[in-house]
């Protein structure tokens, strides 16, 4: 069985909440062995003001002191500090090889940056810990209408809109389309990946008269790329509006439509509006790249419900039977490599 630990994340949201409330299901704690980086109250707390959860007293727990103290909904430098130990717990014992999988709830970037933890998310401080540069943020969903599973990678994540001109570069958009086209093939079995790769302006420049950057590189990067990896079909430039009426379709059983099987968004609202707008409740984000799975839910802290009890944990269920999902498959090619 997959060894599967989970970040509790911010204390002060609702990441203990869902935790809990997606281990009582019985069809998803029996599938790995799963242990929690996080602290003893905080999750014994929790249980007690919910009707339908995991009683942490039954659980592996790794007890981490949480340092001050914490206010639902509030997220500060206390839940700040909590969340990153919890994490930089989780990715450590995972590293020294006691976990396969690494789960993390959400945290709050503001929160860790009070603490004094200057990162863009969690998927950069994993892949620091990890020792490595090239990896990827995908979100991954299937359609509960039509079982048609959403692909979409982030060329750019979390920086300011107006940097995202100059920080996607053509090297930039090389390293995700390899890791696009390596985890289709290896995490999803698709040999000969059919992607779409967006355009970034709107109508895709419109021949340069909304936008210059397809006219004065990405189109010839695209065309570059189509030699490079001649497994993949790379269509585009799409234009990042239409590019998503396919991937609406295909989730909501709108006809037959051929929709691809990745999709490349070039930054964060442009693969993130449409993932939500279809998928909000049960998408996951898996960092691809690093030497072990880390799966996450879409959603963040949801500082305005934490402590109520309302909080939906589709998405983190999801987030746990993907990474098992993956574990199992790692685990099956590396037997027949005979690693
Ligand atoms: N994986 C992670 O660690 C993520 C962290 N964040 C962080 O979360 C914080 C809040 O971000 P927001 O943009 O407000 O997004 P959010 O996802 O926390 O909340 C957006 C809205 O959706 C609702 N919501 C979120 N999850 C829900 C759930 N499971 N059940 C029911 N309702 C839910 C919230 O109540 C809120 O109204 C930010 O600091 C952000 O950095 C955001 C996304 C992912
Ligand atoms: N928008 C996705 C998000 O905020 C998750 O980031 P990370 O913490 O997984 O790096």
């Amino acid at each position: 069985m997959p060894r599967l630990v989970i970040s509790m994340g911010d204390p002060a949201g609702i990441g203990t909440e869902v935790i809990l409330k997606a281990l009582a299901d019985p069809a998803i704690s029996q599938q790995a062995e799963i242990t929690i980086a996080g602290n003893r109250n905080i999750l014994l707390e929790t249980y007690d003001r919910l009707d339908s959860a995991a009683n942490p007293e039954n659980l592996n727990l790794l007890h981490i002191e949480t340092p001050g103290s914490i206010t639902l909904g509030t997220g500060n430098a206390a839940s700040g500090e909590a969340g990153f130990r919890y994490l930089e717990t989780a990715i450590d014992r995972t590293l020294s090889g006691e976990f396969d999988v690494i789960v993390t709830a959400p945290i709050a970037k503001s929160a860790w940056k009070a603490a004094g933890h200057i990162y863009p998310g969690q998927t950069e401080l994993l892949a620091e810990k990890a020792g490595v540069n090239r990896f990827g943020m995908m979100f991954v969903a299937r359609s509960p209408h039509t079982d048609w599973e959403l692909r979409a990678l982030l060329a750019t994540t979390h920086i300011p809109l107006s940097q995202v001109p100059e920080k996607l570069t053509p090297e930039v958009l090389t390293l995700k389309l390899d890791l696009l086209i390596e985890s289709l093939q290896d995490s999803f079995g698709i040999t000969q990946p059919r992607i779409a790769i967006a355009g970034l302006n709107p109508h895709s420049g419109e021949q340069g008269q909304l936008g210059r950057e397809e006219i004065d590189w990405i189109s010839d990067w695209l065309e570059a790329m189509r030699d490079r990896f001649p497994q993949a079909q790379l269509d585009g430039l799409s234009p990042p509006d239409t590019m998503w009426v396919k991937p609406g379709q295909a989730w909501f059983g709108l006809g037959q439509v051929n929709a691809h099987d990745g999709y490349l968004a070039l930054y964060h609202d442009q693969g993130l509006i449409p993932v939500k707008l279809m998928a909000f409740d049960r998408a996951v984000n898996t960092s691809i790249g690093l030497p072990f799975i880390r799966t996450s839910p879409d959603h963040g802290t949801a500082f305005d419900i934490a402590g109520k009890g309302i909080a939906d944990a589709t998405s983190m269920k999801a987030a746990i039977e993907f990474a098992i999902r993956l574990a199992k498959r790692k685990a099956l090619s590396q037997s027949m490599k005979g690693i």
